[in-house]
């Protein structure tokens, strides 16, 4: 019997990073769910209509996107594994257009960011933010447009039959994105986790998170992220986002419980296998 291709939901269309991502993860044969937001991805998981989410978290350059973690906590799907993502930029444009023809770039705003440096010398180009790469490429495509070029990547290019005017514009080469990928409870499978990502809470007292912090260390547990985002509507409240990485599992195991004593609301958001970000060049 033929196996099912497992269903992606990503927030954007065909092409854009989000796909790259899953393709890196899942490999190329998979059913990619296009959705409109990252809480609709989360949606088509609730309803059955994907069995997988893979939502950016944070890029090397712009920071965390905060309000996916807010998504992660109110959503509870569990984390079941990471992909880290090079971000290459290129500049797209429509057949036969040629460079001093464009007036306009189009794309994602993180996208744009990390091009600044490349449009200091063409001012006179207006900058214009989209949804995301893949639809800005689309639209340039769709509408023919001749004096509109995009920033998209070679995916891209490739589906939406766009000439690459010129590679690699970003400003800085290390520009990587890290991807979480999300179940439904059913389908998870039992794996031997190395990392694992936590969300709590602590009392607004002297000491209460270094407590947390040094019981990581006494366990030679490696915490490689923490992010706080304040509890909507109570002040000086922070739910903490962390993530921990381990080579014994009995250590992390001994952590999670002594761990559990001085904290509130502690919730392991998942436990999946490590994927080493890529080295710099
Ligand atoms: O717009 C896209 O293609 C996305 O998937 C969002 C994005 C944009 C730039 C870097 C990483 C993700």
């Amino acid at each position: 019997m033929e196996k099912q291709k497992p269903r992606v939901a990503i927030q954007g269309i065909k092409a854009s990073f989000h796909e790259e991502a899953a393709f890196k993860f899942f490999g190329e044969d998979i059913e990619t769910v296009e959705c409109n937001s990252f809480k609709q991805t989360f949606e088509k998981l609730q309803n059955k209509e994907a069995d997988y989410v893979i939502m950016a978290i944070e890029n090397s350059i712009a920071g965390a996107i905060l309000p996916n973690y807010s998504l992660l906590m109110n959503y509870n799907f569990p984390v079941v594994g990471e992909v880290y993502l090079p971000i290459q930029l290129h500049l797209l444009a429509y057949p036969g257009v040629k460079f001093e023809d464009i007036k306009v770039v189009t794309s994602h705003p993180m996208a744009l960011r990390q091009c600044l440096d490349f449009f200091d010398d063409y001012p006179h180009i207006k900058l214009v933010e989209g949804t995301d790469t893949a639809a800005c490429a689309k639209r340039v495509h769709d509408e023919k447009l001749t004096d509109t070029v995009a920033i998209a990547n070679a995916l891209a290019a490739k589906l939406y039959e766009l000439d690459v005017l010129e590679r690699r514009i970003e400003s800085n080469r290390t520009n990587y994105t890290r991807f979480l990928i999300l179940t439904d409870m059913d389908n998870t499978e039992k794996i031997k986790a190395d990392k694992a990502s936590l969300c709590f809470q602590v009392g607004n007292q002297v000491g209460a998170l270094a407590k947390v912090l040094n019981i990581f260390a006494e366990h030679d547990l490696n915490m490689s992220k923490i992010q706080s985002m304040p509890v909507l509507g109570k002040r000086n409240e922070y739910n903490f986002y962390v993530d921990v990485e381990w080579n014994e599992q009995q250590q992390y195991d001994i952590a999670i419980r002594q761990i559990l004593k001085y904290t509130q609301n502690f919730n392991i958001l998942g436990e999946y296998v490590k994927n080493d970000s890529p080295p710099a060049p």
